[in-house]
């Protein structure tokens, strides 16, 4: 299995490597890291990886700023990413964590290092194991701040 980390230098955690670093967690997992300027510039890195450079998945790792031209620009490089997808018929997981969900900078950086390691944990599973993830469906999973759990019924 070869999974690729597309990532920027935008970003002000550096989310790559903490993807990167839970997957060789993973002994059968080959990394191909791609890092780019900004969100927008995710969706083609990621269909290089994909086609080009043949990994199976691809986690795309951004950090949208908290302006207005920001958020558009992060909906803008959404997108791309969902019709990277739908071009290559594979996954490509995205990992945007907006600058003003935390209220600091030291809650910006847990956020996103804890994000990128749940996601890139998820990548693995979508590939390898992809009935552990049925196992948890319906759960309110979520990725860095705490799961939401199952709705009390
Ligand atoms: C306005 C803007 N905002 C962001 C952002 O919030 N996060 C990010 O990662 N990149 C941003 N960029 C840069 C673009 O994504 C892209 O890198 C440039 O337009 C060059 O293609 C831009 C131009």
């Amino acid at each position: 299995m070869k999974v690729g980390v597309a990532d920027t230098t935008f970003a002000r955690v550096d989310m790559g490597a903490e993807a990167i670093d839970e997957l060789r967690r993973h002994a059968s997992v080959a990394i191909e890291r791609y890092t780019v300027p900004g969100v927008k510039d995710l969706p083609v890195a990621s269909k290089i990886l994909l086609e080009e450079r043949k990994c199976d998945i691809v986690i795309a790792l951004g950090m949208p700023g908290g302006k207005e031209k920001d958020r558009m620009c992060a909906h803008e490089a959404s997108q791309g990413l969902i019709r990277a997808q739908l071009m290559t018929n594979k996954h490509i997981i995205e990992v945007f964590v907006h600058e003003d969900e935390a209220e600091n900078d030291s809650e910006l950086a847990w956020l996103a290092k804890r994000r990128a390691r749940e996601h890139a944990e998820n990548a693995v599973l979508l590939i390898q194991h992809p009935e552990r993830l049925v196992k948890q469906a319906g759960t309110g999973q979520r990725q860095g701040f705490e799961d939401a759990g199952p709705a009390r019924q």
